[in-house]
C-alpha cells in the first residue's frame, strides 16, 4: 500500500533540524520580501538568482555579467546594485541577467534547505495557486519552510503556509499540528490579508523604512504563474 504523504509546516529554520525532509519538495516561504521579489525576478526573464547565506559569499561569486543584490536589515547593503525590493526585480532590470542574492532570512532558509531537500521550490503568494497546482501532480511529501526573521516565528510567512495548506486540503495528507495552526490562521486572516499584516513586526520594519508599497507588492495573489526552483546553485524557471 502506497504510504499518505505528509504535509508540514516548519515555524523558523531554527527548527529545521529537527525534521527529516529527504522526501519532501520544501517551499521557501519569506513573503516580506525575498520570496515574493525572486519569484517575480525569474517570472520577469532573470536567466537564474543565486542564492548565498553571507555578503561575503555575494561578493566572492562576483564577475563582470552577474548583478549583485544584498539586503540586510531591511536596507541595501552598501556598494551592491540593488538589495531584495520586488521593485527592483523588473523587466528592465533583470532580464537576462544573473543575479547573485543575499537577504537577511530568505536566502538563509533557502541555504539551509537544500542540504537534504528531495527539491526546493519558492512560493509567495504571486504565485501561490501555480505552487500548489505543481504539488498536487507530485507523490512527494510536502514541507512548507518559513523563513521567520532572525530564526524566530513570523506571521506573514505562516499565513502562506496556511493558504497552500487550504489548498492541499482534499489531497488526503497527513497534515501536522503546525500545518493546522497556519490553516487556521489564513482563514482567519483570507479575508483581508492587508489588514491582518498590518499588525506583523515586519511590516512596522519596513514602514520605517518608508517601503509600504512593498507590502502591498507582496499581497498580490497569482500574478504569475512561474516557479522557481534550484538547480544546483541556481534558481531558474520551473520548465514542465
Ligand atoms: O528585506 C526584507 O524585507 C527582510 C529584512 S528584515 O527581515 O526586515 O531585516 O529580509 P528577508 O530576507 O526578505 O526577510
Amino acid at each position: 500500500m502506497q504510504q499518505q504523504r505528509k504535509i508540514e509546516v516548519c515555524l523558523t529554520p531554527a527548527l529545521l533540524p529537527l525534521y527529516n525532509i529527504e522526501n519532501s519538495i520544501v517551499i521557501v516561504i519569506d513573503i516580506f520580501r525575498a520570496t515574493s521579489s525572486i519569484c517575480y525576478g525569474i517570472d520577469n526573464g532573470a536567466e537564474a538568482i543565486i542564492p548565498v547565506a553571507t555578503v561575503e559569499e555575494c561578493i566572492a561569486l562576483k564577475d563582470d555579467i552577474c548583478l549583485l543584490a544584498a539586503e540586510r536589515d531591511g536596507k541595501v547593503v552598501e556598494g551592491f546594485d540593488f538589495g531584495n525590493s520586488p521593485f527592483s526585480y523588473t523587466t528592465e532590470k533583470v532580464k537576462g541577467k544573473t543575479i547573485v542574492l543575499t537577504t537577511t532570512n530568505g536566502t538563509h532558509a533557502i541555504d539551509e534547505s537544500k542540504k537534504t531537500a528531495y527539491q526546493v521550490i519558492i512560493g509567495s503568494f504571486l504565485n501561490v495557486d501555480a505552487v500548489c497546482d505543481y504539488l498536487k501532480t507530485q507523490d512527494k511529501d510536502v514541507f512548507l519552510l518559513c523563513a521567520g526573521w532572525k530564526n524566530k516565528f513570523n506571521l506573514e510567512d505562516t499565513l502562506f503556509a496556511g493558504a497552500v495548506v487550504s489548498r492541499l486540503k482534499d489531497g488526503n495528507y497527513f497534515q501536522d499540528d503546525s500545518s493546522t495552526a497556519a490553516e487556521d490562521l489564513y482563514q482567519l486572516a483570507k479575508h483581508d490579508l492587508g489588514a491582518y499584516t498590518a499588525k506583523t513586526s515586519h511590516s512596522e520594519r519596513l514602514k520605517l523604512l518608508g517601503i509600504e508599497e512593498d507590502i502591498k507588492f507582496c499581497l498580490q495573489e497569482n500574478i504569475t504563474q512561474t516557479i522557481p526552483v534550484l538547480k544546483g546553485n541556481k534558481l531558474v524557471k520551473m520548465v514542465f
